[in-house]
């Protein structure tokens, strides 16, 4: 099968790098067509300007979506890292790109499964759907049922990614810088490097395969209450580091919730911000990526969803202790408790002033409103979410020193950011300070 919706995905370095210096001289091309157009219009255009022509971005999205997956990534470091910074045509690039993905032609997923599990790769199926039935950042999602009757969700990654994580991540690197659009205080190479990092993890899925695993036993020692959250089980011989087997889970998007009454939308964000700080303070584990389509609601259970931990890190014992300082200090508002706990977290570099230092202390302090809050704290009606990103635009705009804060506790931010909006958009109310408090 070949047709629109299937792209073979290129395996070799070469070919997934050869493309862009044809990239360039066409985007070069457009760039002198559209500046002499101007120019004989009596006009004088800005480099920016001819760049961003809608033919030039149907070509820089279309290279992106060959390096999909690392160009995923780096569009999700960029927006952790400059939030509401990135530029409209870029943020749009990048989100055409999370839901423009192209299946595998089945000639090519076939030699896949037969590679991985050898010619009679289809004996334990009873069935085994073809085309997948979702797009992972790097692969893709089939059903499958086995002979036994269990219902599989077969997560397989395009071939040849770990290899070429990162070339391909300079290679997006290479094509932001021809565009034109990043911003230019953002520290691209810091942000690479953390990237192809990143990229190396969620590559494995066998270490996601562990990572599932360890969440699985605190549900099943109580840790997690099992009443509450689905967490697919594994199934280890059928996995390695290209393919994770996992039971099929039926649910609905988080985002239905927002229609249902509004007990069920508290109990949601109260669930899941529970989560995080267990996440933060007792299993020292997270799951850093709070993209919408990695929860889910359960109509029939009333049970929630979790899915994708190929993004979970392990949060060092000192910085678990050092985020429990700095949130009691937001709550009881102590500046220098807050100041102390913020720079033993990494923070404050000695170039820092004074005034940057006390916009940062008033973003956390922010963060920490529904904290603070004695009773049900209303996401719906506040605006905290994009309070937070005003006042880290504002920040940002201060300094082109400004230097990113470590990788951990850019992820715990985010997680924590995405819960918030989560917890907003589906206008649900939480007592996040007992939250925290009764841990
Ligand atoms: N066990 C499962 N049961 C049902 N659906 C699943 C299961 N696992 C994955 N899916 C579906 O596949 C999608 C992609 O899976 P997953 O989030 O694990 O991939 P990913 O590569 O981490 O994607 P991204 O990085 O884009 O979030 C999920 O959003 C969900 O729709």
């Amino acid at each position: 099968m070949k047709n629109k919706h299937t792209a073979k995905v290129p395996t070799s370095r070469l070919s997934r790098f050869s493309s862009l210096g044809g990239l360039a001289s066409r985007l070069a091309g457009n760039v002198i067509v559209a500046g002499a157009k101007k120019l004989t219009q009596g006009q004088k255009p800005s480099l920016n300007e001819l760049m961003m022509t809608p033919q030039n971005i149907t070509h820089m999205t279309n290279k992106l979506a060959e390096l999909r997956g690392a160009a995923m990534k780096v569009g999700q470091m960029l927006s952790m890292d400059s939030g509401e910074l990135l530029p409209k045509e870029l943020s749009d690039i990048l989100s055409q790109l999370r839901s423009d993905a192209k299946a595998m032609p089945h000639k090519q997923l076939i030699t896949i499964l037969k590679s991985n599990w050898g010619n009679d790769w289809l004996d334990p199926f009873a069935h085994f759907e073809l085309s997948p039935f979702a797009a992972a950042s790097i692969g893709q999602v089939h059903l499958a049922t086995l002979s036994t009757g269990e219902k599989l969700a077969i997560k397989l990654q395009y071939p040849g990614i770990r290899s070429s994580i990162n070339s391909d991540i300079d290679n997006v690197a290479t094509i932001l810088k021809l565009s034109n659009l990043i911003p230019s205080n953002v520290q691209l190479d810091q942000l690479l490097t953390e990237a192809k990092k990143q990229l190396h993890v969620e590559a494995d899925y066998h270490s996601e395969q562990l990572m599932l695993q360890r969440f699985q036993s605190f549900i099943e020692n109580g840790q997690i209450a099992g009443n509450h959250f689905l967490i697919p089980q594994v199934y280890p011989s059928l996995c390695n580091q290209n393919i994770l087997v996992m039971e099929f889970i039926e649910g609905q998007s988080i985002e239905s919730v927002a229609a249902l009454a509004q007990p069920i939308r508290n109990e949601v964000a109260t669930r899941l911000l529970e989560l995080f700080f267990k996440e933060l303070f007792c299993f020292k584990l997270m799951q850093t990526d709070p993209n919408f389509a990695n929860y889910q609601y359960q109509n029939t259970s009333g049970k929630l969803v979790l899915l994708d931990f190929g993004a979970s890190r392990t949060i060092p014992d000192a910085l678990s202790e050092q985020y429990r300082q700095l949130m009691s200090a937001c709550i009881t508002d102590d500046r220098i408790a807050m100041e102390s706990a913020a720079q033993s977290i990494g923070f404050f570099q000695d170039s820092i002033t004074a005034t940057q230092k006390s916009l940062v202390l008033d973003i956390f302090y922010m963060a920490c409103e529904p904290l603070r809050f004695d009773g049900e704290y209303d996401f719906s009606r506040n605006t905290l979410a994009s309070r937070i990103k005003e006042a880290g635009m504002a920040m940002s705009m201060q300094s082109n020193e400004w230097h990113s804060p470590p990788a951990d506790a850019i992820f715990i931010h985010r997680k924590l950011a995405g819960l918030y909006l989560l917890a907003s958009r589906i206008g649900a109310k939480a007592n996040v300070k007992q939250l925290f408090e009764n841990l």
